[in-house]
């Protein structure tokens, strides 16, 4: 079966760019992305290509020579259903805010909406491609959905999560590790899981596309996350270590990370992880252990999750008992609100909780980052409801100029490893700033003997002062 036409439900940071790859690399398949936001897809379409929703190096060129051809943004989700061969699913899957699995379980609602539309407007058979990130188990719901509401049509379910991060989502894109398709065991399962490995084989060599079970790709992505989020978490513990140890937690990173059995990525100590993905993954994870009565596999799992809360409140604790212990009236910076650097994405971001908690303690904070709104900013604190709307405006301010940032600060944090942080002349910063004057590295970002010898009194997370 050669797939001809593509339909992708979901044009956020997964569709976008992921459609944006398959269209670049297969000028024979028509790609359709659809999604019921209005102002998502106006930007999607927008006459300036620098405009796309998405903050991703190198995504908007590829946008550029794609869009118009056989790359097209729209809401008619209906007319994209009813012309594609293979529907992409890549919508939101957020913790659910309500009811059974409060704050733990996948929220499936956009999920199944998708599905019952699909049913409804199908009227040719469709092999139905889940790239959102899913409970194990999801594709046996969703083929409930499609066989009990469908016009009679066959629907082939594949799994195919998305393993690109943000940032460096079109070099992951172009390079992935791996490609994973989960198919049923029949013959239409395999010809369905066939006809998504010929989309891919036009530029991923053959050998770095994996076909499993379903089941096993599905559970494969939370594993994935899960793995990776525990070797931040397990790194950023011994970070705390090291502080009273006068261990620094780089070098202990270098030295473990030279086992080729361990590995040297992702052991890179910070103020805690955020993201729109570690957190949300490993709670659905620890909460399907838990609907099957396994507690100490949720509760192994669920650990990750405490020690990054941890993290990020010992963080902002330290500001406070370093500037003796009150930061009531003071002005404090922060440095950087995405969630990492090369990204506008603020989902989950640590620097959230960070502001969060200065303001609670009556902080006078400043925000300057170089890509993330001040829109996007306030809607991040209005979120967390820990206070009224004006007050988060009234108390916490947005610059766009890193000078104004510090201009008579008391203290300086790093919350993004931005690249540009690392140019700043930090001397001018210094002279800017209220003396004693406290740089919070919370990346392990800056040269440390430099600050020091300008005279900054420095904190970074994984080393004692
Ligand atoms: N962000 C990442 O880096 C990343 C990476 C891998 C996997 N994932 C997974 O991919 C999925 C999507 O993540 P995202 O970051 O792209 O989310 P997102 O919120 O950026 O985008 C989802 C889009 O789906 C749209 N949508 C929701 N319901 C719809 C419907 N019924 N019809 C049409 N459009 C609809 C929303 O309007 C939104 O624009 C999630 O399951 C996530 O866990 C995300
Ligand atoms: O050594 C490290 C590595 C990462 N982080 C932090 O961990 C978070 C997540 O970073 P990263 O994984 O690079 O970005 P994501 O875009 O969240 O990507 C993750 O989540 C995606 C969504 O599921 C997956 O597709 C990716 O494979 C997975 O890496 C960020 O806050 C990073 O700053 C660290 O603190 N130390």
């Amino acid at each position: 079966m050669k797939i001809k036409n593509i339909c992708c439900i979901g044009a956020g940071y997964v569709g976008g760019p992921t459609m944006t790859m398959i269209a670049a690399k297969c000028p024979h398949i028509k790609v359709n992305v659809v999604d019921i936001n209005n102002d998502r897809i106006a930007l999607w379409n927008d006459s300036n290509v620098d405009n796309i929703p998405i903050y991703e190096p190198g995504l908007s060129e590829l946008v550029g020579q794609t869009r118009g051809k056989n790359l097209f943004f729209s809401t008619d989700v209906n007319a994209a259903i009813h012309q594609a061969d293979m529907i992409f699913i890549s919508v939101n899957t957020p913790t659910k805010t309500y009811g059974v699995g409060k704050g733990m379980a996948a929220d499936l609602k956009y999920i199944e909406l998708c599905a019952r539309q699909i049913a409804a407007v199908a009227t040719s058979d469709k092999i139905i491609v889940e790239k959102s990130t899913l409970p194990v188990r999801t594709a046996e719901a969703l083929r409930s959905i499609l066989d009990n509401t469908g016009n009679g049509v066959n629907f082939d379910i594949l799994s195919n999560p998305e393993f690109l991060a943000e940032g460096t989502a079109v070099t992951d894109l172009l390079n992935p590790d791996r490609v994973l398709i989960g198919g049923e065991d029949s013959d239409r399962g395999r010809a369905a899981q066939q006809a998504l490995v010929d989309v891919y084989a036009n530029w991923v060599p053959k050998k770095q596309i994996l076909t499993t079970n379903v089941w096993s790709s599905e559970l494969s992505k939370l594993t994935a996350n899960a793995f990776l989020a525990q070797r931040v978490s397990s790194i950023n513990a011994l970070s705390e270590l090291c502080e009273v140890t006068e261990a620094d937690v780089n070098e202990v990173a270098r030295a473990i990370g030279s086992d080729s059995r361990i590995g040297s990525k992702f052991l890179k100590a910070s103020v805690g992880f955020g993201g729109s993905c570690f957190q949300k993954d490993i709670l659905n994870l620890v909460y399907i252990a838990q609907t099957y009565g396994l507690n100490e596999v949720a509760d192994y799992w669920e650990q990750v999750i405490i020690m990054n809360d941890h993290q990020k409140r010992r963080f902002a604790k330290k500001i406070v008992k370093t500037l003796f212990n009150t930061v009531s009236g003071k002005k404090i910076a922060l440095m950087g609100w995405a969630f990492k650097k090369d990204t506008n994405d603020t989902r989950e971001s640590a620097s959230i909780y960070v502001a969060d908690y200065l303001l609670n303690e009556q902080a006078e904070v400043v925000v300057y980052d170089p890509k993330v709104t001040s829109e996007q900013i306030y809607s991040d604190l209005d979120y967390l409801g820990t206070r009224s709307h004006e007050e988060n405006r009234r108390l916490l301010k947005v610059v766009k100029n890193p000078l104004e940032a510090v201009h008579k600060a008391h203290a300086a944090a790093i919350l993004t490893e931005w690249d540009e942080f690392k140019h700043f002349d930090w001397e001018i910063i210094y002279n800017n700033m209220l003396k004693p004057a406290f740089l919070f590295d919370g990346r392990i970002l800056l040269n440390h003997n430099e600050l020091e010898d300008i005279g900054f009194n420095v904190y970074t997370i994984g080393r004692g002062e």
